[in-house]
């Protein structure tokens, strides 16, 4: 199943190697790509309806999945994340109350508009400058429909350069980041690709989306990576001097002046001992609490936000990682929801 996508990119090679006219394969391509954008719009359209006639929601999180792994620079499993978190949200083993009491029952509260059709797009032989603004695109329809924020379930931390993107083009200017993760993800072009999950910030950054990047429980960082932050001007905490920086970013106050506060979180920034299901497992990490301290004090208005990274094929038996990716989500809608 994980190799669909590439097959179909080998498909697609050998019918432009046969000599099938280009522009066969690009109407289809058209054709497919409007289909994607079709089902995601009206499914917005939707729950933005529903939650107007409920009346009374001011800001309101919508699930938006993109199922991508392949800008990966080592294990595509990402790719598989979002069912299994939808999954993990709504397990009877826990209930549908956030910590501070909301109900995600409750659409005005969070509601769902499904999946990126990220492999049907790339069998179809979808390149990635398209497939990323197909990604931004699907995110614009959801802010198109007011209270709805999207939530997005990744996939690879490369999705969250189209999201930004998106999100700041659609709000007219920049917005603060507050990004969690144990890597800065801030290499120019990631073992030359650069829309790797390791260059998603520098893009970020040239595209001019983000005033301010604050990067937290970063613990696996090249001199590149410090170099970049430099150079864009990233306000870099380290795990090292964490227990030094606890106060401060259990206190934080973003977004003011600009547009907004989008939140990336990589499942990665928590230590493996609380989230083994990850491609890159680096010891030394924050706790659960450690993050949801930081979650639950920031004063904000968040305008949308990403949970990435989570490896379904690397969790434990019980899915543990899936409950942890679930209740970063979660939280991240109460924080959102108003
Ligand atoms: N989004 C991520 N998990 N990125 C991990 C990047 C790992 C890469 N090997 C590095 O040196 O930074
Ligand atoms: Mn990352
Ligand atoms: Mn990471």
């Amino acid at each position: 199943m994980r190799n669909i996508g590439r097959m179909g990119i080998h498909y697609m090679n050998r019918l432009h190697a046969a000599n099938v006219p280009a522009d066969l394969i690009e109407k289809g391509q058209k054709r497919v790509i409007e289909a994607s954008l079709t089902l995601i719009r009206e499914r917005a359209k939707l729950k933005g309806e529903l939650v107007r006639a409920l009346g009374g929601a001011f800001a309101s999180s919508s699930l938006l999945g993109v199922p991508l792994g392949h800008n990966s620079s080592f294990l595509q499993g990402p790719a598989f994340a979002p069912p299994r978190i939808r999954e993990a949200i709504w397990c009877g083993s826990t209930n549908a109350t956030t910590e501070e009491g909301k109900e995600l029952n409750d659409p005005r509260v969070l509601t769902d508009v499904g999946d990126v059709p990220v492999q049907e797009l790339r069998d179809c032989g979808v390149d990635d400058d398209r497939l990323m603004h197909i990604i931004s695109e699907s995110v614009k329809l959801v802010m198109e429909e007011d209270p709805l924020r999207p939530l997005v379930l990744g996939g690879d931390h490369s999705i969250s350069f189209p999201v930004v993107r998106a999100v700041s083009e659609k709000l007219g200017g920049p917005v603060d980041i507050l990004h969690l993760d144990a890597h800065p993800d801030i290499y120019h072009a990631f073992e030359g690709n650069k829309y790797s999950h390791a260059s998603s910030f520098a893009r970020i950054m040239e595209g001019g989306y983000a005033r301010r990047l604050l990067q937290v429980g970063i613990r696996s960082i090249t001199s590149e990576g410090r170099e970049q932050g430099k150079r864009f001007g990233v306000e870099q905490f380290e795990m090292r001097s964490f227990s030094k920086d606890r106060d401060l970013l259990e206190n934080l106050k973003l977004g003011e002046g600009v547009k907004g506060v989008y939140i990336s979180l990589d499942v990665d920034c928590l230590d493996p001992a609380f989230a083994p299901g990850v491609s890159h497992i680096e010891p030394g990490g924050l706790s659960f609490r450690d993050v949801l301290n930081i979650l639950q004090n920031l004063q904000a208005n968040v305008v949308a936000a990403d949970v990435v990274e989570f490896n379904p094929q690397r969790d434990t038996v019980d899915g543990m990682t899936a409950m942890v990716a679930a209740k970063l989500v979660r939280e991240l809608t109460a924080k959102i929801s108003k």
